[in-house]
C-alpha cells in the first residue's frame, strides 16, 4: 500500500501508569477508508491506545500520525477531521440532545445536518430530552453522534455498542456501514465478536499492552486454527497475564 493511502499509523507506542506498562511498543498502519478493530482483554491497552491516536493522551514514547498530523501538535487541526466516541462522554448534563449535537455542529465547516445525524443514532424522538434525562445507552448514542457531526475523515469509536440492545446495536452497525460507504477510516475498541466480522477489514489483538496479532477476522482464525474468532481470541490471549503473574 501506497504512503498516502495510509490514514492513521502508530508507530512503537509506549505508555506507563506508574508500575503498569499499559502500552508496550504497539505499531500499526490503518489504510485509508479502512475499518481496524481493536481487540483485547479487559485492561489490554485498547482505550489507552486509542486515546494517544487521538491525541488525549500522551504517549511516553512512539509517534502518532492521523492524516499526516501529529495529535501532540496540530490539535486544532486534527480536531476538524477527527471525531471521537470515548467510553465517558464529558457532556453538559443540563442541555437537550438537539442543544448538544447543535453546539457541535457549530465547530465544523462542514457538518452534517442536526437532523441527519439524529436519525443515523436513533435520537429523532429524543431530541427535546436533556442529556441528565437520557437513558444509558441513549447517553452512549449521543456521544457517537457528536463523534459523527463534524463529518470526519477518521473516527473512533471505543465500544460502540455495549450495553445497547440488539435492534440499537444494529442501527449503530448500519451507522458505521454509512461511514464505510463514505470512505471514512474507522477504529473501533470492542469485545463483541459478531461487530468485529461484520465490520471490521482488520483486526488488531491487544495483550497486556503488547499487539499479538494484526490480520483479518477470517485470518485470525484460521492462522489459529480455531472453529471462531471467540475462540481465536482466547487461543492469542492470555499467555502473557499468565506469564507475569
Ligand atoms: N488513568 C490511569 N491511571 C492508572 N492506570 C490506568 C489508567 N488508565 C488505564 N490504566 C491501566 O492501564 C491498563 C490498560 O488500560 P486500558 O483502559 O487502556 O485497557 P482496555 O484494554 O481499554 O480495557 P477495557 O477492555 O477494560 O476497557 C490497565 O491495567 C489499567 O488499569
Amino acid at each position: 500500500m501506497e504512503e498516502t493511502d495510509t490514514a492513521v499509523e502508530a508507530a512503537n507506542l509506549r505508555k506507563r501508569y506508574g508500575d503498569t506498562v499499559a502500552v508496550d511498543d504497539v505499531s500499526l498502519r490503518v489504510g485509508t477508508g479502512e475499518i481496524l478493530g481493536i481487540l483485547g482483554s479487559n485492561g489490554a491497552g485498547k482505550t489507552t491506545t486509542v486515546e494517544m491516536i487521538a491525541g488525549l493522551r500522551t504517549p511516553d514514547s512512539g509517534r502518532v500520525r492521523v492524516l499526516g498530523l501529529d495529535p501532540g501538535r496540530d490539535r486544532a487541526r486534527l480536531r476538524q477531521v477527527l471525531g471521537v466516541q470515548l467510553q465517558e462522554a464529558q457532556l453538559h448534563h443540563a442541555l437537550t440532545v438537539t442543544e448538544l449535537i447543535g453546539l457541535f455542529h457549530s465547530f465544523y465547516p462542514h457538518p452534517r445536518p442536526v437532523g441527519e445525524v439524529l436519525e443515523l443514532v436513533g435520537l429523532t424522538d429524543r431530541r427535546t430530552t436533556r442529556f441528565e434525562k437520557l437513558s444509558g445507552g441513549q447517553q452512549q448514542r449521543l456521544s457517537i453522534a457528536v463523534a459523527l457531526v463534524g463529518r470526519p475523515r477518521v473516527v473512533i469509536l471505543d465500544e460502540l455498542t455495549t450495553g445497547l440492545d440488539p435492534r440499537t446495536r444494529r442501527r449503530m452497525w448500519a451507522a458505521v456501514e454509512r461511514l464505510r460507504d463514505e470512505g471514512v477510516t474507522v477504529l473501533l475498541v470492542s469485545h463483541a465478536m459478531e461487530e468485529v466480522e461484520r465490520l471490521c477489514d482488520r483486526v488488531a489483538l491487544l495483550d497486556s499492552g503488547r499487539l499479538v496479532a494484526l490480520d483479518t477476522p477470517a485470518g485470525l482464525v484460521a492462522g489459529t486454527g480455531a472453529a471462531n474468532l471467540d475462540d481465536a481470541f482466547v487461543a492469542l490471549t492470555g499467555s502473557r497475564a499468565e506469564e507475569l503473574s
